[in-house]
């Protein structure tokens, strides 16, 4: 292994995967920390999943340090701390605390911040991160049911995050290439530690970042940080070029739609699938809570909707978030939505289903791990950020489409499918 990842969500961490797997490292994802002595087979790059991004940061800490241990142990050169690209954090963290620590574990004077990913319309600029044409704090994920975003200036965020000091390298400096970044690197760290927030607006930003920290013991970003990175392995003669994309081996069995992101480009793609006529049931958290919606019941839906994917999604509008959580408190109306979809896979899994789309970092967290799915091989790329994957080491493997809650064109549920044999 040469480069080792910790992901703080299992959407971003397949995001991650298929950006190392595009730039030509053979990488595999483990969900959560393997045991030592796991058979990562011949992989160049390695991924480990973690559901850990809103979790308290003491807890979100330890369990990113014992991924970094594993990491290290199977000779890892660099790691990546991946979160979200629209920097999805509490007050607390995790995102400032899990950096730190992982800065004095690797001894790294200084880090860098960039969660810019272009082919999703993420920018960073003058350190304000942007989603589309809008400021992180004026997009849709204000509103987010876990993690409200309200303030697009990143160096105000991380650092209200650590007690590091937080600086910025400016496009300006990025424009001019890796010399230029890399001076900007040596100076931030003869001051002492530091953690920088890049601005990247294009690849081509991100290619000269990734090449200007080569050297760099930890990096932690959106997947769009690791997109000059496996050039500067290539670049050592230490991984081969870039091979055609993985051909996944579909398991038979019938599909299905668990949808638990409530982003407004989920809502879409399930107003799209249920005008496309996709037999589709709204499950809502209050009426799982009072027990007027059981798992057994959205398992007798989806078994009688016929051969081709069902729908089942909490997906709603903010005014119905906010409703919800009033009466049920933030956390249990999350994980009660949670819980429902964890039962209701793992009973379709016993039920001969092997294709699983799932929308959502938390909600895809809850099913893999309620799956018992230990890793995962990326395949085809559906969209930018979102490919389907297989599960490793199975009896009975799964094909898993993990999407993050806002990526995919909104036929996203109707066009995912094509790509498997
Ligand atoms: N109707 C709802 N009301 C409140 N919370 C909800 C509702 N539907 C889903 N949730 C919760 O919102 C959270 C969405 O997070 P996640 O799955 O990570 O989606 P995203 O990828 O959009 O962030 C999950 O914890 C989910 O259970
Ligand atoms: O970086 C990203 O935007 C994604 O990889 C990601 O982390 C998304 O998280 P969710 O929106 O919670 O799925």
């Amino acid at each position: 292994m040469l480069l080792g990842a910790i992901a703080d969500d299992l959407t971003g961490a397949t995001d991650l995967a298929l950006m190392l797997a595009r730039e030509g490292m053979k990488t595999v994802q483990v969900v959560g920390t393997p045991p030592s002595g796991f058979d990562t087979g011949d992989a160049e790059a390695v991924v480990v999943a973690l559901k850990s991004r809103t979790i308290p940061a003491a807890e979100a800490v330890s369990l990113s340090l014992e991924a970094a241990h594993w990491l290290l142990a199977g000779g890892a050169r660099q790691l990546i701390f991946k979160y979200c690209s629209t920097f999805d954090s509490t007050p607390e963290g995790n995102i400032g605390p899990v950096s730190e620590a992982l800065m004095e574990l690797l001894g790294a004077e200084v880090t860098i911040a960039c969660p810019a990913f272009p082919a999703n319309k993420r920018t960073v600029y003058r350190g304000h991160l942007f989603v589309g044409d809008l400021l992180l704090s004026d997009s849709p994920m204000k509103d987010h049911p876990l993690t409200p975003m309200r303030d697009a200036n990143l160096v105000r965020v991380l650092q209200a995050q650590t007690k590091v000091p937080v600086g910025l390298v400016a496009r300006d400096v990025v424009s001019e290439g890796p010399q230029a970044i890399r001076s900007s690197f040596a100076a931030a760290a003869s001051d002492g530690p530091r953690m920088l927030i890049v601005d990247a607006i294009e690849n081509d930003d991100l290619r000269a970042i990734g090449e200007a920290a080569s050297d760099m013991k930890l990096i932690t970003g959106g997947s769009g940080i690791a997109i000059g990175l496996p050039e500067n392995f290539r670049r050592a003669g230490l991984i081969g070029g870039r091979g055609a994309p993985a051909r996944l081996a579909t398991p038979a069995g019938r599909p299905v739609i668990l949808a638990g992101s409530c982003s407004a480009a989920t809502r879409r793609q399930v107003a799209a699938a249920i005008a496309a006529g996709l037999p589709a049931r709204k499950i809502d958290p209050l009426a799982i809570a009072d027990g007027s919606e059981t798992p057994a019941e959205v398992l007798a839906f989806i078994q009688a909707a016929g051969e081709g994917p069902a729908l089942v999604y909490a997906s709603a509008d903010p005014a119905a978030v906010a409703d919800a959580q009033e009466k049920l408190g933030r956390e249990r109306a999350g994980s009660i939505v949670e819980h429902l979809f964890a039962e209701v896979a793992t009973a379709l899994r016993d039920r001969g289903y092997t294709r699983f789309l799932v929308a959502g970092g938390e909600t895809s967290g809850a099913v893999v791990q309620a799956l018992d799915v230990k890793a995962l091989m990326i395949g085809p790329e559906i969209d930018p950020g979102v490919p389907w994957t297989l599960s490793l080491g199975d009896e009975a493997p799964v094909a898993l489409a993990l999407k993050s809650g806002n990526f995919g064109t909104d036929d996203f549920f109707l066009k995912a499918w094509t790509l498997l044999s």
